[in-house]
């Protein structure tokens, strides 16, 4: 669809096919498309440490480590998706393409779940765990280049779509793609950890890994289909050229040449990148400098992620040590991280339309910055109380696992068989015992078979406890085996209950809100036009380098007590929010489009009569105006911090 102009005003506009309420149609699909997307790849994300633990018999520290390692590549290939879809296919062939590379990726993860596959013994474990491995390791490989890939494509692709005379709704449209992200994480994190509980398979039953998987492979291949419904649509901008390699061209060049002019003979210049101008347009390096300014804030930001993101590890480990037990629900530990999207979706418009406007009424000038300052403080109060938390259970916990584990004596002098509807104990030998099978929690019904003998007695099971059931030598025909079976109690259940994580989350989430989604604001108003992307590949890359450090601190740190090591975190972000703090008081904001256009100014002047003199000085204020950036106040008029 090509570009129409208003022959009024003479504004683009960019989708004037079909509009539904001044919205073009094809906002409908993209948005659409966010949803399953964020769907398959939240629902993946909330069992994945738990599949790591339980299906591949990991250890906490292994499972957590390639958790983030795994989130950490997420992160990191927006760069890649920009590059390509900038330079090479355009945004839409590389959503479509790396789309396609994310379903198999899923699908690999899918059926890497499946323990039939490798159960030649049919005991319920998989006999060659190698292939397990490898298969969910390249599936989660592809996932992280799909996922990544699209991200800083697709919500561009969205904005790309509104013409200039449509500002206000391209503006809702990103509220609503914010709210489609979140609704799409609560659905698949309340829905894959559910499927994750079921028994499934072919020979015996165990917990559905594959579906929990399977689920947000099929959401992905619709987000594909609904995208390319869409297709006749879309505006499709043609690919601008790769901004990334003409900043690092001109960067490089800009080193080079100062390292070859370093004689005390050349004069310095105001700014190293200034060393750029003998070969770059003054506008590209301008840009650079709005960039790299930006760039430098962002140094300390990984740290709020390298706690964020531990919500889908480390707490949801915590979380398997803790009593999920409320009463019309249970609740699986893995299902606590959609308390995260539901405050999402409630803080959002408190925080927007009373929180901060409240804030302004009482005179306080609560700038971006200052809000992710405050953001840095929530997420280190967040860590305190998981430790608190943690305190709590160590004190009470005798065990380390959330499922209930039984077994059978079988003290008659005959055979015996025991199952229930979902698992099956086998036959036990007379004078023997059974292997240790998990039962789900709450109430279970066992039926026992030997003979002409048939029966059933129920018991009800706390979290994590796990008990040992004798069968009587006396038990006969007719016997009442509620009564007669009695059992013993090996561990207790879990006492400390998960609603305790709560005031955690409310933290963390509090913080995000302040931190992230104005973090994200902040990254398009102070980047140069044709430098958006760049920006949000460096914002998403913070979000990466965060992941990476999870890695570092837990393997250097290596402490012994888990409390210990969130207190370790909680330090870590307080001073690192000290830092930014004092960072930030010395930023001062600019208007990207104000100094572009002064400098587009200037070389469109370049074809009048101005005289050299003139010229050169308009220049130096130019570049004073950008390296000071000494106006009052943000957005147009700039601020401090
Ligand atoms: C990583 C982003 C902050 C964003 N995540 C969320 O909004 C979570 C679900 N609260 C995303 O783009 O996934």
């Amino acid at each position: 669809m090509a570009d129409h102009e208003d022959p009024k005003t003479g504004k683009k506009n960019k989708g004037t096919s079909k509009e539904v309420c001044g919205y073009p149609l094809s906002i409908f699909f993209i948005v659409v498309n966010e949803f399953c997307e964020r769907f398959s790849y939240y629902g993946m994300r909330a069992v994945l440490v738990l599949y790591f633990k339980y299906f591949l018999r990991w250890d906490d520290d292994l499972a957590t480590s390639i958790y983030h390692t795994f989130v950490a590549l997420c992160y990191l290939t927006p760069i890649l998706g920009a590059i390509v879809a900038d330079s090479w296919l355009g945004k839409f062939k590389t959503i479509i393409y790396l789309s396609i590379v994310y379903a198999i990726g899923q699908v690999a993860m899918a059926v890497s779940a499946i323990h039939d596959i490798t159960d030649t013994d049919r005991d319920g474990t998989p006999n060659n765990m190698t292939f397990h491995v490898v298969l969910s390791m390249v599936g989660l490989f592809l996932i992280a280049l799909g996922t990544g890939g699209i991200k800083p494509c697709v919500a561009a692709f969205g904005g790309d779509q509104f013409g200039d005379h449509q500002e206000r709704q391209r503006r809702t449209f990103f509220s609503v793609f914010y709210l489609c992200i979140n609704g799409g994480s609560l659905l698949s994190t309340i829905i894959t950890p559910i499927l994750r509980a079921q028994n499934c398979g072919i020979y015996s039953k165990q917990k559905c890994y594959s579906l929990a998987f399977g689920v947000p492979a099929a959401l992905m291949v619709v987000a594909l289909v609904v995208f390319i419904v869409g297709s006749g649509m879309y505006y499709k901008a043609k690919p601008e050229g790769n901004i990334m390699g003409d900043v690092c061209k001109c960067i490089g060049f800009a080193i080079s040449n100062r390292y070859k002019h370093r004689s005390k003979q050349y004069p310095s210049r105001e700014h190293w990148m200034d060393w750029a101008e003998d070969k770059y347009d003054k506008l590209l390096i301008a840009q650079i400098k709005m960039v790299l300014k930006v760039l430098f804030l962002y140094i300390p930001l990984p740290m709020f992620w390298t706690l964020f993101d531990q919500k889908g590890s480390r707490w949801t480990l915590q979380a398997t040590t803790m009593d999920g037990n409320f009463g019309a629900i249970v609740i699986q530990p893995d299902q606590m991280q959609t308390v995260n999207p539901i405050l999402i979706l409630t803080l959002v418009p408190i925080m927007d339309s009373v929180i901060y406007p409240l804030i302004k009424k009482c005179g306080l000038n609560f700038t971006p910055l200052k809000r992710m300052t405050v953001g840095m403080f929530l997420a280190a109060l967040a860590f305190v109380c998981a430790a608190v938390v943690q305190i709590e259970i160590d004190v009470s916990r005798k065990h380390l696992t959330y499922f209930n584990l039984t077994q059978f004596v079988n003290g008659m002098n005959k055979p015996v068989n025991v199952s229930t509807s979902e698992v099956v104990f086998g036959q036990i030998e007379k004078f023997h015992y059974s292997n240790y099978s998990q039962i789900r929690n709450g109430r279970a019904t066992f039926f026992l078979q030997s003979g002409q003998l048939s029966c059933a007695f129920s018991r009800d099971f706390g979290f994590g406890s796990s008990y040992t059931f004798f069968i009587p030598s006396t038990l006969s025909l007719g016997s009442n085996c509620q009564e007669s079976i009695t059992g013993a109690e090996d561990i207790k259940p879990n006492s400390v209950h998960m609603a305790l994580q709560v005031p955690q989350y409310f933290f963390i989430t509090a913080g995000e809100v302040m931190f992230s989604v104005t973090g994200l604001e902040f990254s398009y108003s102070q980047a140069p036009s044709n430098m958006k992307a760049v920006l949000q590949a460096g914002w998403l890359l913070t979000v990466a380098i965060g992941n990476f450090i999870v890695l570092i601190v837990a393997e250097v740190a290596k402490l012994p007590k888990q409390w210990t090591e969130y207190v370790l975190f909680a330090s870590l972000l307080l001073c690192v929010c000290i830092i930014f703090s004092i960072m930030a008081y010395f930023y001062t904001y600019i208007d990207p489009t104000e100094i572009e256009a002064k400098f587009r100014r200037n070389v469109g002047d370049d074809d009048d009569d101005k005289n050299d003199k003139q010229r050169k000085l308009e220049m130096e204020m130019m570049k004073r105006d950008l390296d000071r950036s000494d106006d009052e106040h943000y957005k147009g008029k700039q601020t401090k911090m």
